[in-house]
Parts: structure tokens; sequence; C-alpha cells
């Protein structure tokens, strides 16, 4: 499949940084990492067990419980008929920059932030150091939306801080990591619609699988009676279920797993998502299967503009699917390409790992394991490089600098990696040191604005 260009990201996660408290210890189980998933792209996410799939899948629902807590960033969901929806439910929580602009002189507001020490380095991402405001606003360098987005608007009292939706004439976001427990409830489902790991865990034994699907067409259509049981049979017959107007009566232990796991894609169909996660929705179910319920996820995302984040072991099932791959490793995005970049011209070590570790290489259905070694715990600020200690090709410097995202393309489309090996076309001293002028880790974890 080839990569979407040009599209708008549905999904935009900066920084994202989600934390477990437990007694013993403080995991950094996703750990400052930024993608973008667009209308109509599939993103696979790959990577060990450990390395924080499942936890930026849960962050992204608003699904992370105690002792987890998302700690910082950011995870804008923009499907217009979402920020509608949420902006019409929850007037008091919704920014309007159009509104803002006409109310406040953006001018003002940033003499304002200087005169509270806010420096104009901070405000422009350090591309500026003037304190002219009017030249600032003249150049571009600042917006409302931007004051809005970094929370300076909410600090200068001109919005409410707990705001969570950003309206900015027809665009706007739904901000995740600030929405409420009624918000995220809305948002699951008819918004962003997630198949669990574990596909028991989602059908309920003491009810049909009909009754299941009718209630969630129900909640996110509107539709009750026969036309939800229309609409389950549709439905079922859509995810390939075999004579489905009689297995509707049937409960999920009639089923069997692979049956099972349609109906439960079935259901999550139901609530019309634009964004769907599946969470190795694949790994229990034998080859031929797999291939069956890849080809149904394709066909749906085609006729529905569905954009898809796929977290998966399986090199070989993203191979089939993804258009663009993030790889994770211990908490961390290590890298990301296009999907025919990524496996023709892998950067980082670790991918390289990954991709050696399939047989005969495109392969499915086998775990990686191949990496000597397991993934380490992130239980601590990395001031290294966390593959170091397994990476064939590691040197003195990964175990003091901590490798930023460097730009590694060949081609138009973005591809990233985290790696002191680049940039390749500098010297191996100026590539650390490129590293370490821009790694903040050490200040970001104590910086919280
Ligand atoms: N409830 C929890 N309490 C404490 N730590 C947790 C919890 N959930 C996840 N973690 C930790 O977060 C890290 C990432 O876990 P995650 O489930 O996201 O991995 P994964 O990449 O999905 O792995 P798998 O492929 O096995 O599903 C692990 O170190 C794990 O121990
Ligand atoms: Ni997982």
């Amino acid at each position: 499949m080839s990569v979407q260009l040009g599209r708008e990201p549905v999904l935009s996660v900066e920084h994202l940084r989600t934390t477990f408290f437990t007694d013993k210890e403080t995991i950094r189980a996703v750990d400052d990492i930024s993608f973008d998933i667009r209308t109509g792209e599939t993103v696979g996410i790959v990577g060990e067990s450990g390395s924080g799939k499942s936890v930026t899948a849960r962050s992204i629902m608003g699904l992370v419980d105690s002792p987890g807590r998302i700690m910082g960033g950011s995870i804008r969901f923009s499907d217009e008929a979402t920020v509608d929806r949420l902006a019409n439910r929850f007037p008091e929580r919704t920014v309007d920059v159009d509104r803002l602009r006409e109310d406040h002189d953006v001018v003002e507001l940033i003499e304002r932030l200087f005169d509270r020490g806010v420096t104009p380095e901070r405000l422009t991402d350090g591309e500026y150091d003037t304190r002219d405001a009017t030249l600032l606003v003249r150049e571009g360098a600042v917006d409302m939306r931007d004051l809005v987005e970094r929370g300076y608007a909410a600090r200068l009292g001109v919005v409410d801080a707990d705001a969570f939706v950003v309206r900015d004439g027809p665009g706007g976001y739904v901000e995740i990591t600030n929405a409420s427990k009624e918000a995220l409830r809305a948002l699951r489902g008819r918004g962003i619609a997630m198949i669990f790991q574990d596909p028991l865990t989602s059908l309920n034994p003491v009810y049909t699988v009909g009754n299941q699907i009718k209630e969630a067409i129900r909640l996110h259509q509107g539709k009750t009676g026969k036309a939800a049981t229309e609409e389950a049979v549709r439905l079922l017959e859509a995810v390939s279920i075999p004579d489905a107007r009689r297995r509707i009566g049937e409960y999920p232990h009639q089923f069997s797993g692979g049956m099972r796991q349609r109906a439960v894609i079935a259901m999550a169909l139901a609530c019309k998502p634009q964004l769907l996660i599946c969470d190795e929705p694949t790994t229990a179910l034998d080859v031929t299967i797999q291939a069956q319920i890849l080809e149904l996820l394709q066909a749906l995302q085609e006729e529905r503009d569905l954009s898809i984040m796929f977290i998966t072991h399986d090199m070989g099932v993203i191979a089939e699917i993804a258009n663009r791959v993030n790889v994770m490793y211990a908490g961390e995005l290590v890298e990301s390409a296009p999907v025919e970049e990524l496996f023709s011209r892998p950067k980082h070590p670790y991918t390289q790992g990954l991709l050696e570790s399939i047989p005969g290489r495109n392969v499915g259905n086998d775990r990686l394991r191949t990496i000597e070694g397991d993934v380490p715990t992130p239980n601590e600020v990395p001031t290294y490089c966390r593959f170091a200690p397994r990476c064939p090709e590691a040197f003195d410097a990964c175990d003091v600098v901590h490798p930023v995202n460097v730009d590694v393309s060949d081609s138009e489309a973005p591809h990233t990696a985290a790696c002191l090996l680049y940039p390749d076309d500098r010297s191996r001293e100026e590539a650390v040191a490129y590293h370490r002028e821009r790694d903040d880790r050490a200040t970001e974890v104590t910086d919280d604005e």
C-alpha cells in the first residue's frame, strides 16, 4: 500500500509520556513518543513484548488506569464530526479560537506573557529571540492558536484550563489528555474504537453476540428493534460470518476463536468509528483466518475511509497492512518510516534485528525473539540508549548519550531513526554531538508548565 501523503492527520500524538507508579518502581511505559495517523491511513506499531504498544493504545483511548497516568504531551483527535459533537455537548469546555481573536489582541497577550517572564524562545521554539510582539505576529511566529495549544492562553486566564475541545474555523481537535471521563465515554466507540488484544474480554459471555452488537448500534447509531437487528446481521455478514441471521442468536462460547474475533470487529464497526485501534487482533488465530481478517479490515477501510492503528509483533502482518510503521523499544519510538522503506532500508539496528528475525522474511505468525536478551523495563530517565546493551553496533557514547530522532529519509516521505549512528553523513563525533545538543530529557522531566 502506498503512503498517504498530503492528507491531514486525524490523530496527532506529541511528546506523550505515560507512567506507572508501582510500589517498587516508576515505569516510563511510554516515554516521549510523537507520531501522526492520517485519514484513511494504516499505521503499524511494532516492537517486542513490553515495548509500550498497548499502553500507547490505551492512552489514546483514555483508558490508562491507576497506577498509570499520562504525565505529559498531547493526543489530538481532529475528526470533524467528533469535534462538533463534543463541542456541542461540552460548550463550557470548548475554546473557540476565532472568538478569542475577536475578544483579545494577540500582540497584547504576548506582551503580558513577556511581562510574566515567558521568554520569546519558549514561545517560538527558539526560532526568535525578539521581544517585539508585533513583529512575532507579523512574521507568523506566534498566533492565537499557538497561545491556546501551548497552554499560555489558559495561563493568562483567557481560556479555561480544563478545556479539551479547540475549534478554529472549520477545524479543531479534541485534546484527549485533558478530556473528562464523560467526554472520553462520548469519544470512544463513535470516534475511536478499539479491538483489544484478547477478544474474549470484549464479549460478555451472558449475552448473545447479536444483543451485544445491537447494543453498540443502539448507542452509536441510534437504531433499535428491527432496524438494529438488520444492521447487526449486515455487519456480521460484512465480517464474513456465515449464516449470520442464525448465529446472531448464539452466545460467545458457541463461536470459534476466529469467529469471535470477527464478532468483536463487527462490534467495533457498529460504532462507526473514524479511527480503529487494533491491538494484536490476529495473533491468536491461524494463518488463513488471520489473512482473511486482514483483508476484511482493508476492504472496510477503503469503503469507509477509516484510519487504523495496528499493533503487532509480526513483521509479516505489518508488511501486509501498514502504510507507515512505527517501531517501539522500551517506551520509545526508535524508527518511523513508510512501510516499503522500512523493509528495504531499515536504519535502526533494532529494526534491522527485527527484520532479520523473520524466517524467510515474510513468513507471518512468528513472535520476534531472535535478538539476544529482553526489552529492559524503562524505570529511569534514559541518559543513554536503551537498546545499547543488545545492539551489535553499540559504541562507547551509546552508554552516556540519549539518542533523539534524526531525519534519515532518502525520499520526500518522512523517515526517522533514534540512533547515534545518524546523521551518517557526519563523523561519529559530530553525530554524537548532534544528539547531545538536542536531547532535553533531563530538563523536560522537571519542567511542567
Ligand atoms: N497496569 C500496569 N502496572 C504496571 N506496569 C504496567 C502496567 N501496564 C503496563 N505496564 C508496563 O508498561 C510497559 C509496557 O507494556 P505494554 O503492555 O504497553 O507492552 P506491549 O508492547 O503492549 O507488550 P505485548 O506485546 O506483550 O503486549 C511494560 O514494562 C509493563 O510492565
Ligand atoms: Ni500489548
